[in-house]
């Protein structure tokens, strides 16, 4: 691989704002899945979140770069268009791979790794990190040394993948950050940064607050930049209480929703507490950067995980979703009388209250996710014709729960209607199409764009199908391995 050193950033200041789920996407922060993910071992793989090892060439080549593809020929084609051959036929994949002669180095689909990367050229920020991140995975002194003699490049790659070139691992890699949704969240022109539940992805968020702290291309928004606080005095409460849900400030960017320009979504779940909840609530309402703020709180499950597993927005009246969270859900329950007796079921735990600036002190509650979502596209958005919900497998028991476990909930909006989303969840593509909803696989839509038969504009009501046999056991879909910087 060449490792001449990568273009000089040549995005300072670029202009930043998400203010729903569905405009035009412009541009947004990526990761491709870097060496330390062919280094999971089987017993580790679950406490790294993952629910197996995956093989990772054919992560890469067969799913996760037409990933890249299909998003620099929407956002920024001249980085891809008449270049496609000669990219599927480069046994090194260094198209893929930022810090090397021939990557895309797009400023629309931009690798955290690059950033990071263009971060450590300076020396200062080279050495905090460096220590910042010793300091955590407990290096010795040997190691710091050590790692001041990498280029710049290389050393973000290590500081992600945790290995060397040559094969040492130093510390553990970070599977998760090809899932860039988590790290943080554009809520109009401010940017939150999470506070991750698990240890697993601990490191991630250090990385991302270097490189939205210390990067050009954020430099001129960096006092939008939100930290929520930890709870004052949480290193005083006895270990119990620290992590109760009203004391432990947890949040992932998973849970927090842009759907409308003053109305913010934030679910409270596994990884999101309800203390962070408040605490995220409490400072936008404070800075006037939305008026409306709804916290979902859904069942603490690790099929859930965030909001985003169970719904995401396809088109301004279109939304996908679960049935057996949503109204649905409770329909089929009705028929049979055992929920009068059984254990507290899953829905209990769900609640929607809906907070207005000025009177966080009477919520209104809403009954269900369709009323909700129905809501959101009347109220904040306009739509004046019916709203229209795709369930998760058709609704069909055992479907549904079965591909909303492999993402079938969780698709990417390119823009308004078009979406990005696996294609292994047979009956929930069947559902968009009863919808009317166009399906094609990447591969298929990358030929049309190359051989100038479809171009992206062309597109209307489309479901782009991701290959996803090793991606999904992974546990998150398109809209997690998405962190939207800019949308229309
Ligand atoms: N926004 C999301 N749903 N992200 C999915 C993250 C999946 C990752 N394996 C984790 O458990 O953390």
């Amino acid at each position: 691989m060449a490792n001449n050193p990568a273009p000089a950033p040549s995005i300072p200041g670029i202009s930043v704002g998400v203010s729903s789920e569905t405009g035009t996407l412009k541009r947004l922060l990526i990761h491709s899945p870097d060496r330390g993910l062919g280094k999971v071992v089987p017993s580790k793989a679950q406490d790294w979140l993952f629910e197996d090892i995956v093989h990772l060439d054919t992560m890469r080549r067969k799913e996760y770069d037409y990933y890249v593809k299909l998003l620099l020929y929407f956002l920024d084609p001249d980085k891809i268009k008449g270049k496609l051959a000669a990219i599927n036929d480069d046994p090194t994949r260094s198209f893929f791979i930022p810090g090397t002669d021939k990557y895309f180095a797009s400023d629309c689909v931009v690798d955290i790794q690059r950033l990071l990367g263009e971060i450590l050229e300076e020396e200062s920020t080279r050495i905090k990190l460096t220590a910042a991140i010793c300091g955590i995975e407990r290096c010795s002194y040997q190691v710091q040394e050590e790692l001041g003699k990498f280029d710049a490049h290389e050393l973000a790659r290590i500081f992600i993948s945790g290995s060397c070139s040559d094969q040492r691992m130093l510390f553990a890699p970070l599977p998760n950050l090809i899932f860039t949704r988590d790290i943080g969240i554009v809520i109009n022109d401010h940017i939150l940064l999470n506070k991750p539940a698990k240890n697993a992805r601990t490191r991630e968020s250090i990385l991302a607050q270097f490189v939205f702290f210390y990067h050009p291309m954020f430099s001129h928004i960096r006092q939008n930049i939100i930290e929520i606080p930890e709870n004052e005095r949480h290193f005083l409460l006895p270990d119990d209480e620290k992590a109760s849900d009203y004391h432990r400030c947890t949040l992932e960017g998973g849970d927090v929703m842009m759907v409308a320009p003053g109305h913010l979504l934030i679910g409270c779940s596994e990884r999101t507490s309800i203390y962070a909840a408040q605490q995220v609530m409490k400072v936008l309402f404070e800075k006037n950067v939305v008026q409306k703020i709804t916290i979902i709180k859904i069942p603490k499950k690790r099929d859930y995980m965030h909001i985003d597993t169970i719904f995401t927005q396809v088109k301004r009246d279109v939304w996908v979703l679960l049935g057996t969270l949503a109204r649905l859900g409770d329909e089929a329950r009705k028929k049979d009388v055992l929920h009068f007796f059984g254990p507290a079921d899953a829905n209990k735990e769900f609640r929607i209250l809906q907070f207005e600036k000025g009177q966080e002190q009477q919520p209104r509650e809403i009954d269900n996710l369709e009323d909700l979502l129905t809501e959101i596209s009347r109220i904040d958005l306009g739509v004046t014709g019916p709203i229209r919900f795709i369930y998760s497998g058709g609704n069909e028991f055992p479907y549904g729960e079965r591909e909303q476990w492999t993402d079938s909930c969780n698709l990417l909006a390119l823009r308004d209607g078009v979406v990005i989303g696996y294609d292994r969840n047979d009956k929930t593509l069947e559902a968009f199409k009863k919808e009317r909803f166009k399906v094609i696989t990447a591969k298929r839509l990358l030929e049309k764009f190359e051989h100038n038969e479809l171009s992206p504009e062309d597109l209307t009501d489309t479901f782009i199908t991701l290959p996803s046999a090793e991606l999904s056991r992974a546990r998150g879909g398109s809209h997690c391995m998405s962190m939207p910087l800019l949308r229309g």
